[in-house]
């Protein structure tokens, strides 16, 4: 057997990561066609819609999807026929952490793996390579090895591969022309190799071959998780690090720039925040305690689990310093939140630290205006709905403002938080936002975004994270 040439790919899952990857792939692939699949018919209504209004916001996609649409590039809600005639079908449904049952709170939701992959049995009547693109725990490929072939028909055979995606929100289009690497896992057997080379024959149109990675399936699945982990525990750590920065004088940016300079430790991903967000660290840390506890290993799912902890403990501190700079109470005082996205060039707000703070503030009994550049004011609305389910939304729109602007926002505040480190929050005419303040007027930088030097030379109380309170 030869490695199949792929000329048809199926991608289950218009999301984050399916819609971007896979019309990258399009893209750099104008010999093959893709057809990017979800039953949501809203979604992919969006990502077809004339004036292109796409359902997620990425600096560059629309560029990549108006080139390719229509061209080699098809979004639809036919799951069935772009399945049955792609030769290579990604798999890049959603994997949140379970709500109930066994491993709830920890565990990996693999419902929607298990029920795309059920699908795929059901309608291939011709042999496909099978790609798992979301992040799964390790061993997830025999599960669903196990439900093709139990399932397939005759003359029908399905290679699975892994090929976990490590794109970041935001940068999407960048990390996807010019990955770090791509990663393939896939079964050191004679079908698997061929499996694994008719991928990296797709990634090779564009990425440097020394830059594809092509390692065993359970190590591929693992590492996904691990580089998670350990991007999120560098974060933790710095912002552990910042909470002695603001007891002692020190300041954690210099910090930062110190032990980042030795080479070992590298600068990148120690930037103090008010705690990291998204919709992947926290869930794919959780994924690892519990695969660690179903393993046995007590000491190492406590270990990853104190990163996830860390990052609670780093929202709870930054909100409990607003009400204690305050005056200790905030009851009945405007806060404006600027940012509510999890980071800055995304629409996104899954886990984002600022939902947190709200309903922080929201139980303080303070008056909440927010603000944000990209996220649509429904999607805080469900939210904040979400984050306090026993609370009416009435209730909670008797508390929660939202605005138009920044300027908006902090019109009759009290004090500025920032959130999320939007570049337009940089920009900002601070003159003008403290002259609309009631004084004394005070700033949270929770993103180490402004110039906290100016601000106090404007007139503001500047307080930011990792900088002892008394210092600008
Ligand atoms: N969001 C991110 O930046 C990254 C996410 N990942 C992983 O990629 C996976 C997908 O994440 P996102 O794209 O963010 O999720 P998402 O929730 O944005 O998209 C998943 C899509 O799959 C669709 N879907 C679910 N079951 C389906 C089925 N049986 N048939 C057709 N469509 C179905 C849903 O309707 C949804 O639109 C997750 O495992 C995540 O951990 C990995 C790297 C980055
Ligand atoms: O699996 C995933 O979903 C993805 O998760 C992260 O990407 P993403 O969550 O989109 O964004 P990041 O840039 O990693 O930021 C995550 C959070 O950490 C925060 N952060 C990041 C870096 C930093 O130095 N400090 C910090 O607080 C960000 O503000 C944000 O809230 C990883 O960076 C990607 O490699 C991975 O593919």
């Amino acid at each position: 057997m030869a490695p199949v040439k792929v000329s048809k790919i199926c991608c289950i899952g218009a999301g984050y990561v399916g819609g971007p990857t896979c019309a990258v792939i399009a893209l750099k692939c104008p010999h093959i066609k893709v057809t990017i699949v979800d039953l949501n018919q809203a979604r992919v209504d969006a990502w077809n819609s004339p004036d292109f209004a796409l359902p997620i916001y990425e600096p560059g996609l629309e560029d990549v999807v108006r080139q390719a649409r229509g061209r080699n590039l098809f979004f639809s809600t036919n799951v069935d026929d772009a399945i049955e005639e792609a030769d290579l079908i990604f798999v890049s449904v959603n994997t949140p952490t379970k709500k109930s049952g066994v491993g709830a709170g920890f565990a990996a939701d693999l419902n929607y793996v298990e029920l795309a992959t059920r699908r795929i049995a059901a309608v291939a009547t011709s042999s496909k390579i099978v790609v798992e693109k979301s992040t799964v725990p390790c061993r997830t490929a025999e599960s669903m090895r196990t439900i093709l072939e139990a399932n397939s028909k005759p003359n029908c055979r399905f290679d699975i591969l892994s090929n976990p995606e490590f794109l970041a929100e935001g940068t999407a289009i960048t990390d996807l022309f010019g990955p770090d690497r791509v990663l393939i896992g896939s079964l050191q057997t004679p079908e698997g190799l061929d499996a694994c080379q008719s991928l990296k024959d797709i990634y090779g149109n564009w990425v440097p071959e020394e830059r594809i990675l092509t390692v065993g399936l359970w190590s591929s699945e693992l590492s996904k998780l691990a580089a998670n982990a350990m991007l999120a525990q560098r974060i933790s750590s710095v912002n552990a690090l910042s909470a002695i920065c603001e007891a002692t004088g020190a300041n954690i940016d210099e910090v930062a720039h110190a032990i980042g300079y030795d080479s070992r430790i590298g600068p990148k991903f120690l930037k103090a925040s008010v705690g990291f967000g998204g919709s992947c660290f926290q869930k794919d840390i959780l994924n690892l305690v519990y695969l660690s506890e179903s393993l046995h290993l007590p000491e190492v799912a406590a270990y990853w689990r104190q990163v996830v902890d860390m990052n609670e403990y780093q929202k709870r501190r930054f909100s409990k310093r607003v009400v204690d700079t305050l005056f200790n109470t905030i009851t009945g005082k405007r806060i404006a939140v600027l940012g509510f996205a999890f980071k800055a060039d995304t629409g996104d707000t899954r886990e984002s630290a600022a939902i947190t703070l709200i309903k922080d503030f929201q139980s303080e009994k303070a008056l909440v205006n927010v603000y944000d550049p990209q996220v649509e004011h429904e999607q805080i609305w469900a939210d904040l709905q979400e984050a306090s389910p026993l609370v009416p939304l009435d209730s909670i729109k008797k508390q929660v403002t939202l605005c138009k602007s920044a300027l908006e926002a902090c019109k009759n505040a009290e004090a500025v938080v920032i959130a999320t480190e939007w570049k337009e929050f940089k920009e900002i005419d601070w003159e003008a936002v403290y002259a609309g303040m009631n004084k004394p007027a005070f700033v949270f930088d929770g993103r180490l975004l402004v110039d906290a030097e100016k601000l106090t030379k404007i007139g503001f109380k500047v307080t930011t994270i990792g900088r002892p309170s008394s210092v600008a």
